[in-house]
């Protein structure tokens, strides 16, 4: 017999108040009642004894919860166990599960994972679970719950629909192509209406800064003093200062909260025609990571190439009687002795603010992002195309990127890597 049917420890770590163990599946109410008698009615609870189903022992007075297919939070069968939450209460519960022939160990994120092919759930919801459990911040935790709850999963249903109706569209022109022009051109600005409306989605702030901090990269010539101002930041000697041109080869991150807005600064080679391979890569890492910084911090002239995205410009060590005046529009700071350190932490802090979410924004992720990007440009498309074929046809592929995007279709390759992310028992 297929052992399909789950069980875990749901709760913390014991010892704790109480324990909470699910076990979901075909098995779980018959695995519940031969360890607890007589199950109550479905979504109400009862409090039970719990003996082994193999020696009669008791085991524990418990909660029992009941819920039935499909609605349940797996979309199975489900018993719930609230016991106490000893650690030798838990051991034996749980090995009493473990007893029963259809029942096995669930793996993590395996009841998240069964929410989701059962369709209690799509993968916009499981990946907001996902930061929702991660989250450690206020903001990440608001972040999160909009996903989690379903607020981009109605979004993508609304775009969906629409889509469903432009396809019906192109193909009647297809079938009948003496349409007149109005249609054609009613089909094109449709098409073209969602796709800047995508491109509106696009272009707000994302949730990756959230978890990971606003990236903010220290960089300059050899000497310029990003390694001290980097340690004046953190309040301690993060990275290695000398008076050597090309100290600094590794990247060093110090991530930092400033008034809660979280921030990752990142120490970089200083850049110049290198002169040895060490340095040379480090100088390589160094313009990649300021190439892909939200906020760069350059501590010299202009910055060797142009960029996207903001520039602070860093008039550094400010204390020495030659470097008194700064060109305007830098900020004059001194690691020495402290000087415009606090006017540049707010300068980043506001520019930081900026890239976050507001605060009951739905973020996407960078994996949602590119298949709405995806569906934008196959819409863009669309909206230029006068052959009503390739008109159905990007929007066909408009289609499976949002389909993939709540995890209808082609998604097998994120599954693992967005289920490894929840603990056990969830
Ligand atoms: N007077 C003064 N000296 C500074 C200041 N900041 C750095 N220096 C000195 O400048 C020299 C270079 O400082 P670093 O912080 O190593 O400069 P860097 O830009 O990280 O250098 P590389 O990693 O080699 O590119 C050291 O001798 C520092 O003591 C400052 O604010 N005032
Ligand atoms: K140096
Ligand atoms: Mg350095």
């Amino acid at each position: 017999m297929k052992r399909d049917t789950i069980f875990a420890l749901s709760s913390g770590r014991p010892p704790a108040a109480i324990s909470i163990i699910r076990v979901s599946g075909s098995a779980a109410h018959d695995a519940g009642a031969r360890l607890a008698g007589k199950l109550p009615p479905p979504r109400s609870a009862a409090v039970r004894q719990l003996r082994s189903p193999a020696s009669g022992e008791h085991l524990d007075d418990a909660l029992i919860l009941r819920f039935d297919a499909p609605v349940s939070s797996t979309g199975e069968d489900v018993v719930e166990l609230h016991c106490h939450g000893g650690r030798a209460v838990v051991d034996a519960v749980l090995g009493a599960l473990g007893e029963f022939e259809a029942l096995r160990p669930a793996n993590p994120g395996e009841f998240t994972r069964r929410a989701f092919e059962h369709g209690r759930i799509d993968l916009t919801e499981a990946e907001g679970l996902a930061d929702l459990i991660e989250a450690e911040t206020e903001s990440q935790r608001k972040a999160a719950i909009g996903v989690a709850e379903g607020g981009l999963r109605r979004k993508v249903a609304t775009w969906r629909d629409r889509l469903l109706a432009l396809s019906a569209e192109a193909e009647r022109a297809i079938d009948y192509v003496d349409e007149g022009d109005a249609e054609a051109a009613q089909l094109s600005s449709d098409c073209a209406a969602l796709a800047s409306e995508l491109g509106e989605w696009l272009a707000l702030p994302r949730v990756e800064p959230l978890k990971d901090g606003v990236r903010v990269v220290v960089a300059g010539p050899p000497n310029a003093g990003k390694s001290s101002l980097i340690n004046a930041i953190a309040g301690e000697e993060k990275a290695i200062v000398t008076p050597v041109a090309g100290t600094t080869r590794d990247q060093i991150e110090v991530p930092l909260a400033l008034s809660g807005v979280p921030i990752l600064f990142t120490d970089t080679a200083g850049i110049r025609e290198a002169t040895d391979e060490v340095e040379s890569i480090g100088i390589d890492r160094a313009r990649k990571a300021s190439a892909a910084s939200d906020i760069l911090l350059w501590l010299g002239e202009a910055p060797e190439s142009p960029k996207h995205g903001t520039i602070v410009l860093i008039h550094s060590k400010a204390d020495l009687a030659d470097r008194a005046d700064a060109p305007p529009g830098s900020i004059a700071v001194s690691a020495l002795t402290g000087q415009g350190i606090t006017d540049l932490l707010e300068r980043v802090r506001m520019e930081a603010l900026r890239m976050l979410p507001r605060a009951d924004a739905i973020a996407l992720n960078r994996r949602q992002a590119n298949l709405i990007a995806e569906a934008e440009a196959a819409l863009g498309r669309a909206a230029e195309s006068n052959d009503p074929v390739l008109i159905a046809e990007d929007l066909r592929l408009a289609r499976t990127a949002f389909d993939r995007l709540t995890g209808r279709a082609g998604v097998e390759d994120v599954l693992d890597a967005l289920f490894g992310r929840f603990c056990l028992g969830k």
